[in-house]
């Protein structure tokens, strides 16, 4: 397993790039420590293939370096990398057993018979597939089937890193969930430092211990699954995680105060000193209220989804959401919004503009 490193990266497949627009990754700086779980997660377009490539080396980049443990791999070959890799189809060897197909990676390297057979068995126990090792891998279930192809990528011990590239893709909804959770288990188990690309925020969230959230070939954002959701560092970050998103309303500022359509909301801190450009207000649906006094707007939508109710309120041309929990008003209702302060921040430019309040010290 390796610590890998992105220095300076940037990726053109233009081949005289003019301008920022012309890179599918702009600049790109990271450190994947060794033995972590990590989710590449942004939308289709945003560069995860193009990052994906370059760490396994099926693309040189236009500019930068890749260090596997600090040595520069950036010109190596894939089959000289090290890498396992699990894609969004199957690749498996339908003429071969499950148990051969576990095999392969093992045997192509020369490892001794009895070192395979006890790494196939501990890989076939933890995917859950020991009944069926002997079995033709032509008439698995697709499921099965990309669960024989993670065993695969999963079953050497020497590798620097394993690349999942939506590897849920073909699995049953009925199913996600279940392999989602299984993933999560087996990096507790096997601990190879793993990336897992996806566009996806459940499937990043259930796997990932650090979620690095890309948006046109941009890093926007590395954190926890908790970091992303408490504090977005980019509106985007808010808007694509959680469902419903961040609420994004326009703002001005006034004598270091931010208002919204004329009114003053209370944010969690201080402003950035010199803030400027086009300035939001976020804050996420699960910390708007309603309440006799706040912002009043009028009802758009109510949308009923189980436990809660998001209610949709339209203030000027604005729209937004609150998470309800009890009966929600109806449609066309009059209703005041309160805002959670601590929960409430500025953008400028999409990018934070506020600082948390410091916590008082405990007398
Ligand atoms: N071979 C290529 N030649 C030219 N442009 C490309 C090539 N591959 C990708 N791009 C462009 O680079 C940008 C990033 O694409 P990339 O495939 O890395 O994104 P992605 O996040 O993986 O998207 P998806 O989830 O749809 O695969 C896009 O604008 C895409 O059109």
């Amino acid at each position: 397993m390796a610590k890998i490193t992105l220095k300076n990266l940037r990726h053109s497949y233009y081949p005289n790039p003019k301008g920022p627009d012309d890179f599918a990754l702009k600049e790109v700086d990271l450190d994947w420590q060794d033995g972590g779980a990590y989710a590449l997660l942004g939308p289709s377009g945003c560069g995860k293939s193009t990052l994906l490539n370059i760490i396994s080396g099926l693309l040189e980049p236009s500019e930068g370096q890749i260090l596997f443990d600090g040595q520069d791999v950036t010109k190596l070959p894939p089959d000289q990398r090290d890498i396992a890799q699990v894609f969004q189809f199957p690749v498996i060897y339908d003429t071969m057993t499950v148990r051969q197909n576990l095999a392969f990676p093992l045997k192509n390297r020369g490892v001794d018979p009895a070192t395979i057979e006890k790494r196939v068995a501990e890989i076939a126990e933890m995917l859950e597939v020991t009944d069926i090792l002997d079995r033709k891998a032509a008439g698995l279930s697709p499921d099965n089937k990309q669960k024989i192809s993670m065993g695969r990528g999963l079953v050497r011990d020497d590798v620097n890193v394993v690349m999942f590239d939506e590897p849920l893709t073909v699995i049953d909804p009925h199913l996600k969930w279940k392999l989602r959770t299984k993933l999560k288990e087996l990096h507790q188990r096997v601990s190879h430092t793993m990336i897992y690309v996806t566009h996806d925020q459940t499937e990043a969230l259930t796997f990932a211990d650090q979620v690095v959230v890309m948006q046109d070939g941009e890093v926007v954002q590395i954190g926890t699954p908790e970091e992303l959701f408490e504090r977005p560092a980019h509106t985007f970050v808010g808007h694509f995680i959680g469902s419903p998103g961040m609420n994004v309303l326009p703002a001005t500022i006034k004598d270091g105060q931010a208002l919204f359509n004329g009114t003053a909301v209370a944010l969690e801190g201080p402003i950035h000193p010199g803030t400027k450009g086009t300035l939001e207000i976020g804050i996420r649906p699960e910390f708007v209220s309603l309440g006799d006094t706040g912002i009043a707007g009028t009802v758009s939508r109510v949308s009923d989804v189980g436990r809660h109710a998001v209610v949709q309120v339209t203030i000027a041309d604005t729209k937004i959401s609150a998470v309800v929990n009890g009966t929600p008003p109806a449609t066309g209702d009059t209703v005041h919004l309160q805002l959670t302060a601590a929960q409430t921040r500025l953008y400028a430019d999409g990018w934070i503009a506020s600082t948390p309040a410091q916590k008082e010290s405990a007398a």
